[in-house]
């Protein structure tokens, strides 16, 4: 394993959970970690901007990312496409920066599949009942998104334990803190730092 290489960090969890609410506030702390931003074929929300929030494409268009190889994954979520753009991801990391993908779990483990090495972190609701309220609040769907949502949360929350950390999302603050925590104890694993060991060994 290389030490010069930045991580590939995936957070994942059912929807509604507060991936991006959690990732956004991490954003506000300016860490050095980058942002993966993601293609779909879902309409975009009141507010969201393409390149920023994601790459909002056609049915065709996505279909021809996947063709021409140029997702890291992708996957089906009720009734839309979503997927990691693989350029982004594979640059980040290879001039040493971190990197997170906030993606739903089949991604994820697609992307574990191609990477073990990555850091797989799953956020936590306190309770279904307070997804589902989350998810409503948030106000962005309708009652029968909301169920089909709420389906999938289910078999998404019998996932965690695939993952190397799991990550209660009681606070978004508490949350925040405790994804920083992984990151850097990540950061000091011997294995990652093999490499400049076995350098200051030589220099001896
Ligand atoms: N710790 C928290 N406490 C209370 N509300 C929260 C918390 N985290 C997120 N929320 C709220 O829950 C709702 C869902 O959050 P968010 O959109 O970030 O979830 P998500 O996991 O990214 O959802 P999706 O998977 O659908 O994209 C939002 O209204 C957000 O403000
Ligand atoms: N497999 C992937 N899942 C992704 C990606 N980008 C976002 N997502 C997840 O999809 C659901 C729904 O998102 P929403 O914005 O419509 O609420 C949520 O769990 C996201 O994390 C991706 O590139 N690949």
């Amino acid at each position: 394993m290389q030490d010069d290489k930045g991580l590939l960090i995936v957070l994942s969890g059912p929807a509604g959970v507060g991936k991006g609410t959690v990732c956004r506030a991490l954003r506000e702390q300016n860490t050095d970690i980058q942002y993966s931003v993601s293609a779909t074929t879902r309409n975009p929300r009141e507010g969201e901007t393409h390149g920023v929030n994601y790459f909002f494409k056609s049915k065709q268009e996505f279909e021809q990312m996947i063709e021409e190889d140029r997702l890291l994954e992708w996957a089906r979520y009720v009734d839309n496409y979503y997927g990691t753009p693989l350029d982004n991801v594979l640059d980040t990391i290879s001039t040493g920066q971190d990197i997170i993908l906030e993606i739903e779990v089949q991604g994820a483990k697609k992307v574990r599949e191609k990477h073990p090495e990555g850091v797989y972190i799953f956020l936590m609701p306190p309770s279904l009942a307070e997804l589902r309220s989350r998810i409503t609040e948030r106000g962005t769907e309708t009652e029968e998104l909301i169920n089909k949502r709420m389906t999938v949360a289910r078999e998404e929350l019998d996932m965690m334990k695939h993952y190397d950390y799991v990550v209660e999302n009681d606070e978004v603050g508490l949350a925040v803190e405790r994804i920083r925590s992984i990151v850097t104890a990540e950061h000091c694993r011997k294995d990652r730092l093999i490499n400049k060991y076995q350098q200051l060994v030589e220099v001896e």
